[in-house]
């Protein structure tokens, strides 16, 4: 980047994180998710280091915090109370350990902390008396908010020994009192808070001590500010001195002797953190030894024996450059969001469903708007919100088309639907979706038929239904881009064995409107044949344990469309199998190495999809569940298997690999 350049792109960031700044710590109400702030503090910081010359002293990159608000006392604070660097991966963290060890050599340990995600204070006592308590501010001066810190309970007004120590801890709301706070803010029409730390600032900060006292503030100190003063030695010391003390420290607080052993600890919590009472945003990472943190030193906003991971953000922000009309087997035409690729949670999310048109005037979304995308652990992405305070005036109103985008059919509106829905039953795109449907592993599961290749057939007309796939031709398909005889050979094979399918997945197969894969396997167990299941009257599906009024009407209806049973005679005519295979009831299947027992998978499955694998143990009468207990009888632990295992270890549980559950279950 030319010097010119950068100079601009400094300018623009050190505004934009100012105003982040503002809203987050004098507001307590932040406009963007924290990680849109750690990125563009991450690209200030390089861009400094860049070009030197650049650097300011009033720079974000420099200042920890924000201005103390007026109202409260100021307060100095006699050791200045820093930031903490970061570390955003596993190779943050080892440089973080190298730059240490080029200090202190290799003989070094640390303690892992949680960190807590609330708000700094630093309480004084002398004679073992509180005296003071303050918030961080700009790190030198604070503000007095002792007598909103009083009504914490945790803290105690008097220690068990006189002595005059400063500590310093996070002060914060737990998930259910945040909750319950929000469902009180909204029932009085108030604007709630947006995360449990912004409502632990905003109560800390409240002029009236009435107001802190109600919310259920809670606290857990992490050090003190004047170690060195005190008969100690290391951090660990420290901490167990302020316990003995009467000070509330958190107990999942860990002696680490190597970075792996930190790793590890960065592991589980990553995994676990959604089991605590209250929010984490990471792991803090500290030199446990006093003499060699001093060796260490500081640098102008942090200590270089301290780090933050930080968890992957499941919130981040991006440019919404398109919205995208698909239209979906049932008709139904589905808004999606085109994104700037943007890493979410680990992942590179470029799209994000908006389901229909009614969430995006709710949400007032625009083309062109930059907006929050959120996505938590296997959860699809999805718009949070759009930062309207970022518009720059090109933002464009979207209208919904008022006709299909794939065959032009005017498109209505069903009562009590919000869906906009093609109804032609020869929409092209329809077909190719329920097409997409049937091959899919849940479903047929015929390899080497994915969605481009479906794409394919559609457009050189190898196919327009179901019953196609089973007459294409060897020639044809050879015919088709990026088709070797290998590949043909493989898919001609796949599609044969695909006939031999039992009738559950058949039956899901043809996207019987309301029935599922589940709903699927109950009706083939329950009649065995297609043409049962065929000549079932409504009384009959109704009397099946799982099956409502919904699924039994739309099954009667789907079976009596003349369409469909020529369509099942044509399948009968190729040769496709019509009679359910498995066993007949999972309680009858009583004598498997599954019946009754408990099991966890865990890890990357090579071979079979989670759901798959779980099908198999529950078609064995086995029960699939998310966590190891000692209830737990086998846990299947595929590749990177975590804390899940170690459990499973610890309590002795059986361990199998991937291989070996599909040797058990293959009949
Ligand atoms: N969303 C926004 O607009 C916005 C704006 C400004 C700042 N922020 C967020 O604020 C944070 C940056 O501010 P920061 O300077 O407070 O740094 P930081 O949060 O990265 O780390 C320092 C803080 O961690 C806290 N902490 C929690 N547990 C701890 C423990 N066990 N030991 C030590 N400290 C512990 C302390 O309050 C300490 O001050 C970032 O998370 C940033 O994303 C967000
Ligand atoms: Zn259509």
């Amino acid at each position: 980047m030319e010097r010119k350049q950068a100079e601009e792109r400094v300018q623009q960031l050190r505004e934009l994180l100012d105003k982040y700044g503002y809203y987050y710590y004098v507001k307590d109400n932040p406009i963007v998710p924290d990680a849109e702030y750690d990125e563009r503090l991450q690209e200030l910081i390089q861009l400094e280091n860049d070009f030197p010359d650049l650097q300011a002293p009033d720079s974000p990159t420099v200042r920890v915090g924000g201005a103390p608000l007026e109202g409260f006392r100021k307060v100095q604070h006699r050791i200045p109370m820093l930031s903490l660097g970061n570390a955003f991966n596993e190779q943050d963290v080892r440089d973080f350990d190298r730059r240490v060890r080029q200090v202190t050599g290799d003989n070094v340990e640390y303690v892992c902390e949680l960190k807590i995600d609330g708000l700094a204070v630093s309480l004084s006592y002398e004679d073992g008396l509180f005296v003071l308590g303050a918030t961080r501010g700009d790190g030198t001066t604070g503000e007095d908010i002792t007598h909103n810190l009083k009504t914490v309970r945790a803290i105690p007004l008097r220690l068990d020994e006189a002595v005059d120590i400063e500590v310093r801890g996070e002060v914060f709301m737990p998930e259910r009192s945040f909750l319950s706070l929000n469902e009180d803010k909204e029932k009085n029409g108030e604007e709630p808070f947006a995360n449990p730390r912004n409502a632990a600032a905003g109560s800390l900060r409240q002029l009236d001590p009435k107001i802190a006292a109600k919310r259920n503030l809670d606290i857990f100190l992490y050090g003190a500010g004047n170690d060195d003063e005190l008969d100690v030695n290391t951090h660990a010391e420290s901490l167990e001195f302020m316990e003995q003390l009467g000070f509330k420290v958190n107990p999942e607080t860990k002696k680490c002797r190597t970075i792996e052993e930190v790793l590890e600890f960065v592991d589980y919590w990553t995994e676990n953190r959604n089991g605590l009472s209250y929010e984490i945003d990471g792991i803090v990472i500290k030199v446990d030894d006093l003499g060699q943190r001093e060796d260490l030193g500081f640098t102008a906003k942090s200590p270089r024996w301290a780090t933050a991971y930080k968890f992957p953000a499941e919130e981040k922000v991006t440019t919404l450059e398109d919205i995208i009309l698909s239209v979906g087997r049932t008709g139904v035409v589905t808004p999606t969001a085109k994104l700037t690729p943007v890493q979410v949670a680990g992942t590179t999310v470029q799209r994000a469903s908006l389901h229909n048109e009614d969430l995006i005037r709710e949400k007032g979304i625009r083309l062109g708007d930059q907006i929050v995308v959120k996505k938590a652990g296997d959860i699809i992405p999805e718009v949070v919100r759009v930062l309207t305070e970022l518009r720059e005036g090109n933002e464009r109103e979207f209208e919904m088309p008022t006709e299909c985008p794939s065959c032009g059919t005017e498109l209505v509106r069903l009562e009590e639907e919000v869906a906009l829905r093609c109804m032609n039953p020869n929409c092209p795109a329809q077909l190719q979706e329920a097409l997409i449907h049937f091959v899919s592993r849940g479903a047929m599961n015929i390899d080497g038929l994915g969605e481009k290749v479906i794409q394919q057939l559609f457009s050189h007309q190898l196919v327009s239904g179901i019953e196609d796939i089973y007459k294409l031709d060897r020639d044809e398909l050879l015919e088709l881009e990026r088709m070797g005889e290998k590949s043909v050979d493989n898919l001609l094979r796949a599609i044969e064995s695909s006939k031999e399918n039992s009738l559950e997945r058949l039956l899901f197969g043809l996207g019987i409107r309301f029935v599922g894969s589940k709903a699927a396997r109950t009706l083939a167990e329950e009649f065995g044949t297609m043409e049962a299941l065929e000549q079932a009257d409504k009384e009959q599906l109704l009397a099946i344990y799982d099956i409502g009024e919904k699924v039994a009407d739309s099954i009667v209806s789907y079976f009596e469309q003349e369409n469909v049973s020529a369509l099942l005679g044509e399948l009968r005519r190729l040769g496709l199998n019509m009679e359910y295979k498995g066993p007949r009831k999972a309680a009858q299947a009583t004598d498997t190495v599954f019946s009754g027992k408990t099991v966890v998978l865990t890890g990357k499955l090579q071979e079979l999809t989670r759901k798959d694998a779980k099908e198999r143990i529950e078609a064995l009468g086995g029960k699939v569940t998310g966590s190891v207990s000692s209830n737990t009888d086998i846990v299947v632990a595929g590749e990177e298997a975590g804390s899940k295992l170690e459990k499973a270890r610890e309590l002795d549980v059986t361990v199998w690999d991937e291989q070996q559950l599909i040797e058990q279950t293959n009949e």
